[in-house]
């Protein structure tokens, strides 16, 4: 595609070596790992996703900030201005939303999620890997909609039990019965989404096939495409969501937004065609430092207001062992 042909080489292949493969193998050691962490305290399960979230998650989306100047030109002020007021809005609307009617907004949050996650990798696959078999807008959304499901509707099919626990429990911090959520988990349902998005997955990608056996698209990106797309299917169905999904969300999703976002600042060009990674993420840290506090004081004070947090827990002379999970 054009924008990737605009590329230059080194920095093309700088960005694909640290925001896309490094990905993959970083979910494939993830694999193994995850199948012993139920064995492994809480503790030591989650902080490796605790940390990938200080390192990678929240940071992902806290250079948003200053992405009208550089797309734009708009001047630092005006942009940090129209980020602040437009996400202020959104943010403020969509916690009522989730006050009045937390399962139609959850229902939203997976949505928005498919649409946003799915609308990364197609950039990155067009982009990054030069996918030329995504022609038209109506592949290019069909991929959207795979690559978006892969991680928000294949541990539906994999793991209902733990995706029905971390999705009632959201819904039930804002007071909504879990139940209402139930036939979203009912065994056709299931089904259904297995049947439905596996046709589509082969649909999307035997029209990709087409493309190439024509000869009309380079059969290298689709190679990465398909084994992308297999592979990410083959996790989701093997790791539990929590940990899949976070890790994925750390270290799939926002490497490759990072990378895209690298792309907008003259320095980061500069450093990652120069082969200096470590410059590049010593930059990228400066800007995303203090949008990463800020959201991380959102998400403390989101746990201070929501309605049903579980009580913290207490020192207590009688609870001599450790105490019952709250
Ligand atoms: C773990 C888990 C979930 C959480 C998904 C999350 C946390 C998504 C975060 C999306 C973000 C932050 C996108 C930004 O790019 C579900 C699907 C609710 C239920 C199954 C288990
Ligand atoms: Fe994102």
């Amino acid at each position: 595609m054009a924008v990737a042909e605009s590329l230059p080489a080194p920095l093309r292949g700088a960005l694909d070596r640290w925001g896309v493969r490094a990905s993959w193998v970083a979910l494939a050691v993830a694999v193994p790992v995850a199948s012993i962490t139920p064995m492994l305290s809480p503790t030591l399960r989650y902080a490796p996703f605790l940390a990938s979230v200080l390192l990678f998650g929240l940071p992902h989306g806290a250079v948003d900030h200053l992405v009208p100047d550089r797309l734009a030109g708009t001047g630092l002020a005006r942009s940090v201005g129209v980020v602040v007021a437009v996400y202020g809005v959104l943010g403020v609307g969509y916690g009522l939303w989730w006050a009045a009617a937390p399962v139609s907004a959850f229902v939203a949050f997976i949505a928005v999620t498919l649409l946003h996650w799915g609308q990364g990798d197609v950039y990155a696959l067009l982009v990054l890997a030069g996918a030329e078999h995504l022609p038209t807008r109506a592949e290019r959304a069909l991929a959207l909609v795979v690559r978006g499901g892969l991680p928000m509707l294949v541990p539906l099919v994999g793991h209902p039990a733990e995706y029905r626990a971390v999705a009632g429990a959201l819904v039930g911090l804002f007071g909504a019965d879990a139940a209402a959520l139930a036939p979203v988990f009912a065994p056709a349902t299931r089904l259904g989404v297995a049947a439905g998005f596996g046709a589509v997955t082969v649909l999307a990608l035997a029209l990709g096939a087409r493309r190439v056996r024509r000869g009309a698209a380079a059969r290298r990106p689709w190679l990465v495409d398909a084994g992308e797309t297999l592979g990410l299917w083959a996790y989701f169905l093997l790791v539990p969501p929590v940990v899949g999904i976070g890790l994925y969300f750390c270290l799939w999703h926002a490497t490759r937004h990072i990378a895209r976002l690298e792309l907008l600042d003259p320095g980061a060009r500069a450093t990652l065609a120069a082969g200096d990674l470590a410059g590049t993420l010593r930059r990228f840290a400066r800007d995303a430092a203090p949008a990463t506090a800020g959201g991380l004081l959102v998400v403390a004070g989101v746990w201070a207001f929501v309605p049903g947090r579980p009580p913290a827990r207490r020192a207590c002379s009688r609870c001599t062992s450790s105490p019952s999970p709250s």
